[in-house]
């Protein structure tokens, strides 16, 4: 389905990442298949574009204006040089990184390089975005404000995303669909329409349900007051 965002939720170790990387086409599958839109999926291909939780993605060595003009000259070599800059220019307009095109990526933030990282695979407009916790070596804060740029980013795009992640508020708050993975070895638990409306926050009822649902889903034995009590405690 177009514009949809689907989590796959799961403990350590379950074989999150590997799923997902068989969707890109970088894993062989011992059995079964991937299809995506009637074409099974045996290599990677920029309809499924990756945007991991490292860091260190982009090249550094170019500016963030040629990082996201370089994929787009590889793999669209029929663009003009005034095409390619349009469409760099309106992908960092859509992230207000516009001011840092000339920036190389040691000068970016965390948060900024994964901006870049976002829009430079959507640049290439793949029908998959494939994300592995790409938010998870950000603090609390940026990780918060990043979940909402990228439900804002979708609202402009028709990409479809999946999104790896072991954090159950993340998934509640970005996912439409939510795929649970039990403990090793990892099979799908239970797959959970969220139609919780937004903005999806703890205090909701429903929110504090599903959050419940999915911790038991996982194996996993805190409830969310309890895993509340727990940050409060390390933050304290
Ligand atoms: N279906 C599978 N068949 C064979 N090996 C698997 C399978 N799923 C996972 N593994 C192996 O288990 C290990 C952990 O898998 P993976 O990194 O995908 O887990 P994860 O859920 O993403 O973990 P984390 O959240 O810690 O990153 C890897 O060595 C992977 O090769």
């Amino acid at each position: 389905m177009e514009n949809d965002f689907l989590c796959i939720l799961g403990p350590s170790g379950c074989g999150k990442s590997t799923l997902l990387r068989c969707v890109a086409g970088y894993e062989k599958i011992d059995s079964g298949k991937i299809i995506l839109q009637g074409k099974e999926v045996s290599k990677p291909g920029t309809d499924r574009m990756m945007v991991f939780q490292d860091f260190n993605q982009l090249f550094p060595w170019l500016t963030v204006e040629k990082n996201i003009d370089y994929p787009l000259r590889v793999n669209y070599p029929k663009l003009s040089n005034m095409q390619r800059k349009e469409l760099t220019d309106y992908y960092l307009e859509l992230v207000n990184l516009y001011n840092f095109k000339g920036f190389y990526p040691h000068q970016l933030s965390g948060g900024m390089k994964q901006r870049v990282a976002i829009v430079r695979a959507l640049s290439l407009h793949p029908k998959l975005l494939l994300m592995d916790e790409p938010f998870g070596s950000l603090d609390a804060s940026t990780r918060y404000k990043l979940q909402k740029e990228l439900l804002r980013i979708c609202h402009h795009t028709d990409v479809t995303i999946i999104f790896v992640t072991h954090n159950i508020d993340e998934a509640i708050i970005l996912s439409n669909k939510i795929i649970v993975l039990s403990k090793q070895p990892g099979k799908i638990a239970d797959i959970i329409n969220n139609n919780i409306e937004k903005p999806r926050l703890p205090g909701i009822p429903e929110y504090g349900e599903l959050w419940n649902r999915l911790n038991e889903l996982m194996g996993l034995d805190k409830s969310i007051e309890e895993s509340a009590a727990l940050t409060r405690d390390e933050v304290i």
